[in-house]
């Protein structure tokens, strides 16, 4: 379960106003979202999509208000090793997908097992059964310059998964995929929730929303206009 209560967020870079005032990127937000939900993230650009993935991925802790993630009431005492603790929890999938370029896809896809410091013979099994699942068995080899945009999207899903995580964040993540990639990524998605991770996916992408149509959550100016 995720639950905000009035969380103001703001970048660690955000400044003073010139009355003294600091800007936040997210002033007073309320929503929550259950276990297994899928729940869209809309609004223009600049509206604090990004801003919001980033909160609930912990990058900084809110301003003030209540956040409580995952079980877990997120105060200013909480400490570093309960935060990396819940981050593990969480699978985030960046609009850049953020995949090491020296590293091949498996390597790339095992990362969150490895830190785990899991078994390497468990780290092979699942590694092989996700890049099954995500149809990139033939690609496991393959440095990311080598992928397609496509390609490059579900192994960074699959690396964000692999440690059946709690939560996914994704943002934009069929940004720049022709109509029938962006269906299966989100499928894959909507298929992780009904698995009984909470998703939340941010999209610019109207005709995507109607083709999933699932509940939103709308920003615009940093403020939250519906909880749908
Ligand atoms: N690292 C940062 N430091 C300071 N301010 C930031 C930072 N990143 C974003 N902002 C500001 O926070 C506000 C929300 O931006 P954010 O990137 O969250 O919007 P968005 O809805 O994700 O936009 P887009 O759809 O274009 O990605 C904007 O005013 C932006 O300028």
């Amino acid at each position: 379960m995720i639950r905000l209560h009035n969380v103001t967020w703001r970048h660690a870079s955000q400044i003073r106003g010139r009355r003294g005032e600091t800007l936040s990127a997210l002033p007073a937000i309320s929503f929550s979202v259950a276990q297994g939900e899928f729940r869209w993230l809309l609004g223009p650009s600049g509206a604090g999509k990004s801003s919001l993935l980033r909160l609930l991925h912990l990058e900084a802790l809110p301003v003030s208000g209540q956040l409580e993630l995952l079980g877990t009431d997120i105060t200013p005492g909480t400490t570093r090793s309960v935060l990396a603790r819940l981050r593990q929890r969480i699978g985030m999938v960046h609009q850049d997908f953020r995949l090491m370029p020296t590293l091949s896809v498996a390597d790339n896809v095992a990362l969150p097992l490895r830190l785990q410091r899991r078994h390497e013979a468990d780290v092979v099994t699942e590694v092989d059964a996700i890049l099954n699942w995500v149809g990139l068995t033939t690609r496991k080899n393959a440095r990311p310059v080598e992928l397609s945009g496509g390609e490059q999207q579900r192994t960074a899903i699959a690396r964000a998964v692999i440690a059946r995580p709690d939560l996914v964040l994704a943002d934009e993540p069929t940004n720049a995929l022709e109509e029938s990639q962006a269906n299966r990524v989100i499928g894959m998605l909507r298929d992780i929730a009904a698995m009984g991770t909470s998703v939340i996916v941010a999209t610019h992408n109207d005709a995507l929303v109607r083709r999933f149509p699932a509940p939103a959550l709308r920003l615009n100016h940093g403020r939250l206009i519906n909880d749908e």
